[in-house]
Order: structure tokens, then C-alpha cells, then sequence
């Protein structure tokens, strides 16, 4: 470390968290609305950096700091990986603070706590939501390799991440991808000693074991939501996409065919298992519903998406698999097109926006019938901060009008990856690492049809400190399914356009119903 001279001590170095103010930072714009509070594009006034500020929520006061950031703090301060996003910094307000447009929150003389993040341009679900977008299949490689090498960072350190989601893998202009929002992490030690709860990761990507009630799980709860990314990313559309508990688990099986003794030893002594137990026993229909994907990308996704955690592959293992080694290969980052930023808030503000407008349009022509329908486009004026943004970001204007779909003969073959295999980065904790049998269990059952037992409404929280309302008292009684041989996955080419989704409900795990210290 530097020795600063006499009277002149490194501030970076030496400042102590949290003793700066947010008014170091002039806000620019809202990009992101999490269950904490806004997230904002900051400029820091110093230095001219770009950062992205992160406000705490402290909406009841009597239960003090939400041990959710605390969490998020503590176990960030830890992590340092390149596919993790940094926390640079904690400010502090005193007073109300404002959005970066002038109005205030009328959270006057409470005062906020922010944290400070590296800025980081898009996030998944945000870029691949861009009208047109479809990505390549080097590009899709090259994200894959990096979630899964952040990934692996984060569980040969102990720390399962429990919400990995398209909104929370943040990308950057350099095509660099971070894994973000450890609200929901937490440490776990390899022996499954502890009990925690089985309320996390939004339900489209949450496992089954966690559906099925258990509370000693492990870094494998992960690696199946990184499943249903990767299927994601291939298919153009989320793949298991279930409003309620029963539903997904539902839409699992239907998938992944129904759990049993030969397929999962000791499902049956899972806490829910009784209660969800398909009538009769679906088969296992992944490959046959995504026949038209490469052998290699088929192969890893079976890995992922297999119903017993013990035998779902690893992070490590999934960054052996062929399907990174074969043509074409992963593309360098630094090599994908640079896009105009895109956050799942923006992008679902235009799509409400773009709604209201053929509203607009339909009801004008039914009430002028024989005028001329078209309406003039709203115009969007932007705030003086986000024109300064657009200026003044690293990617400047005339950059930001040449958004080049990755669609449009991008093609990035990266030939000369070198013999030997992808290293992982691990900088600490390198004996950590955990053991994952990469061999599925196809878990294919004779005969078809399913549907749950109806007896019952989704259990109660099991272990836990979950003390509010979690599940909704009466929650619907799970559905049938009507015609079990024929559910749908009408095959689509990579990247199918998106469907108008708001993104996936998170009934029962995000930290809105959080009540109690999450386990
Ligand atoms: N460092 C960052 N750079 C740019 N955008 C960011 C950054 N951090 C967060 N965002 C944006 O804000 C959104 C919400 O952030 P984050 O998930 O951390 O908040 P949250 O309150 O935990 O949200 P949720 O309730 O959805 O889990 C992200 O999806 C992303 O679009």
C-alpha cells in the first residue's frame, strides 16, 4: 500500500464506510425498484464516476437496520470476484432524500442508508426484453461461463446466492456479467447441518427439493435456477413459469417427470411430499421438449435441471462441460456489441408505456371511427439528468443510436481459447469446493398423466422465522393438470420474441414477506 505523505492520507484507502454523504453523488436516473427501495445511476461529484446507488429501504423504523442489507453487506465486503458485483461504498442521508427528478420521499429526518455499487449497463432480463434481441450462441456461452465461474466463486466461499435470476446477472458494456443482490445469500457449510428456509429464490426458478418443504439444502439450489436461465436463454422465453407453489411444482414434473424413490432416494421423506404427489407418475420430457437444442447445450441442461439435488451438477462441473469446449465456442466479452442500457425497470415502464398508448389509439378509433387514427408518438422529453447521462456516459451518443443485435450476422467464434481448459478464478477458500456427481437421473416413469393429490392447500412454512403471512391463508387448491400428455412447448427458434411478461410473481420468498431473521 502507498504511504500517503504527512497530512495527505488516501482517502480511498482510508475512508471509513458509511462516513460519507449521498450528497457526494448528484442522481441521475431510477433504474431499478427492488423489494429495498430504488436503485439509481449516480454520478459520484468528485470524480465524475458512474455508480449505481442502492437505497435502503427503512420503512419500519422499529425493527431497525433490515437484516436482509446487512447480509447483503456483510457477505459482499467478502467477495471479490470479477462476475460479482463490487460494493464500493456505504453513504449515509440525513434528511428526505430525492429521486434524481426533483421529488422528494417524505421520509424527512429518518434519513437513508445507500449502497454504493460499481454502475453496471443492463441486466439480463432487461437486455434480452429489448424489442428484437436475440442473442448468439457464442454469446449465450460467454454469459453461461461467466455465471456459472461467479457462481462457483461464490459457493467454494460458502455463500449461496438464492435468487439468481435474469434481473439480478448485471452486464456491462464490456460484456463482463456480475452476479448481484445477495439479499437473499447466505453462508452454509457442506454438511447440511443448519436449518434454513425454504421461502427463497423466485418461484419460476426455485427447485424442487425447496418446493418440497426442505430446510437443510445446499449450493445445488443454485445451479437449478441456473438451469432454467440457460433453458432461457435458449428457448426465448421462461420455461417454467407457475403462479402459485403448487403450480410450479406442477410444471416441474410435467418437465422433469415426478419424483420417486429410483429417481430421488428420499423424496419420499421430504416434509410436502405427500401433499404433492402426483396421482400418477409423468415421465421425464426434457429431452424430447427441447430435442431441436444443440446435443451439448441438452445434455448440461439435463444436468441442471435434474430433480435431486445430490446428482444436479455442480458449478464446477458445469464449466467442463462439452458444451463450453465444442464450436462454437464461447465469445470473448470484450467482443459483444454494446447496447444502449436496459434495466428490467426501464424496460417494463416502455412496455406499460407502449400498452397505454394502443389503448390510447383503440379507444380514439372507436370513438372517431371514420378519422384518421394514428396519434401522434408520446414524447419522451427525459430529464436534464438523464440527457446529461446519455452525453456524458461512457458510451456516447452516437454509439447509443447504433444498438447492433447480437441477431443481425454477429457472430463472434472465438477460435483461440488455447489447449487447455477454462480456469476457474478462485482467490480464496480454493479447498472449499463441494461435491456434485454429475451423472443425472433421467427419472423416467412409465405411463402418463399426473396432476396432484388434491388434499390440501400448500403447507405451512416449515423451520424457520418466517412469523407473517407467507402463504396466503387460502391459497388456490393446486391445479389439475387436464391433459397431462399434451402440455405445451411448441418449439421455437432461439431467443423466441418475449412474450409481454412483467416478470415472474415471487409468491412467498422475496423479502417483502420477510418477518424475521430469513435462515
Ligand atoms: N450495480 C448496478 N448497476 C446497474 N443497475 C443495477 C445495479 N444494481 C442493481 N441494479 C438494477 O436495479 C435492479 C434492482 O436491484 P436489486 O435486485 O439489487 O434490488 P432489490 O431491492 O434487491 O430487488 P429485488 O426485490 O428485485 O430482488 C436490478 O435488477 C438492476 O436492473
Amino acid at each position: 500500500m502507498a504511504v500517503a505523505p504527512p497530512g495527505k492520507l488516501n482517502v480511498d484507502e482510508f475512508t471509513v464506510w458509511g462516513s460519507r454523504s449521498v450528497d457526494c453523488f448528484e442522481k441521475l436516473e431510477q433504474i431499478g425498484e427492488g423489494t429495498y427501495g430504488q436503485v439509481f445511476m449516480a454520478r459520484e461529484i468528485a470524480t465524475g464516476e458512474i455508480v449505481a446507488l442502492k437505497r435502503i429501504r427503512m420503512d419500519n423504523e422499529r425493527e431497525g437496520f433490515p437484516i436482509t442489507a446487512l447480509r447483503e453487506i456483510k457477505l459482499l465486503k467478502k467477495l471479490n470476484h470479477a462476475n460479482v458485483i463490487k460494493l464500493k461504498e456505504i453513504v449515509t442521508s440525513t434528511g428526505s432524500d430525492d429521486d434524481g427528478q426533483g421529488n422528494t420521499d417524505g421520509n424527512k429526518h429518518r434519513g437513508s442508508i445507500y449502497m454504493v455499487f460499481e454502475y453496471m449497463d443492463h441486466d439480463l432480463t432487461g437486455l434480452s426484453d429489448r424489442p428484437g434481441m436475440r442473442f448468439t450462441i457464442p454469446q449465450i456461452k460467454c454469459y453461461m461461463k461467466q455465471l456459472l465461474t461467479g457462481l462457483h466463486y461464490c459457493h467454494v466461499n460458502l455463500v449461496l446466492h438464492r435468487d439468481i435470476k435474469g434481473s439480478n446477472l448485471l452486464i456491462d458494456n464490456e460484456g463482463t456479467l456480475k452476479l448481484a443482490d445477495f439479499g437473499l445469500a447466505r453462508s452454509f457449510s457442506h454438511d447440511q447441518s443448519a436449518n434454513l428456509t425454504n421461502r427463497v429464490i423466485t418461484l419460476w426458478y426455485r427447485p424442487p427439493e425447496l418446493l418440497l418443504g426442505a430446510t437443510k439444502y445446499g449450493a445445488a439450489v443454485d445451479m437449478w435456477s441456473v438451469g432454467c436461465i440457460f433453458a432461457e436463454l435458449l428457448y426465448g422465453k421462461p420455461i417454467l413459469s407457475g403462479k402459485t407453489e403448487p403450480e410450479q411444482l406442477n410444471k416441474i414434473y410435467e418437465l422433469c417427470g415426478s419424483p420417486d424413490e429410483v429417481n430421488w432416494p428420499g423424496v419420499s421423506k421430504m416434509p410436502w411430499y405427500n401433499q404433492f404427489k402426483p396421482s400418477r407418475s409423468m415421465k421425464r420430457r426434457l429431452r424430447e421438449v427441447f430435442r431441436h437444442f444443440d446435443r451439448h447445450a441438452l445434455d448440461l441442461l439435463d444436468k441442471m435441471l435434474t430433480l435431486d439435488p445430490s446428482q444436479r451438477i455442480s458449478a464446477s462441473a458445469a464449466l467442463s462441460a462439452e458444451y463450453f469446449w465444442a464450436d462454437p465456442l464461447p465469445c470473448d466479452p470484450k467482443s459483444l456489441p454494446r447496447y444502449e442500457s436496459s434495466h428490467e425497470f426501464q424496460t417494463k415502464k416502455k412496455r406499460q408505456q407502449q400498452r397505454q398508448n394502443e389503448e390510447m389509439a383503440k379507444k380514439h378509433k372507436m370513438q372517431h371511427p371514420g378519422q384518421h387514427t394514428r396519434l401522434p408518438p408520446i414524447q419522451d422529453t427525459g430529464s436534464a439528468t438523464r440527457r446529461w447521462a446519455a452525453q456524458n456516459h461512457p458510451i456516447n451518443a452516437s454509439q447509443n443510436t447504433t444498438v447492433v443485435p447480437a441477431a443481425l450476422g454477429h457472430h463472434h467464434h472465438h477460435h483461440n481459447s488455447g489447449p487447455t481448459r477454462f480456469h476457474h478464478q478462485v482467490t480464496t477458500n480454493p479447498n472449499g469446493g463441494y461435491n456434485a456427481n454429475p451423472n443425472p437421473n433421467h427419472g423416467s416413469q412409465a405411463g402418463a398423466g399426473g396432476g396432484y393429490n388434491r388434499g390440501g392447500l400448500y403447507p405451512q412454512q416449515g423451520p424457520g422465522l418466517y412469523t407473517g403471512n407467507i402463504i396466503p391463508a387460502a391459497a388456490p387448491p393446486p391445479p389439475q393438470m387436464s391433459h397431462p400428455g399434451a402440455v405445451a412447448y411448441p418449439f421455437h427458434p432461439p431467443n423466441y420474441p418475449q412474450s409481454n411478461q412483467l416478470g415472474p410473481p415471487n409468491p412467498g420468498s422475496s423479502r417483502d414477506q420477510q418477518y424475521g431473521w430469513p435462515q
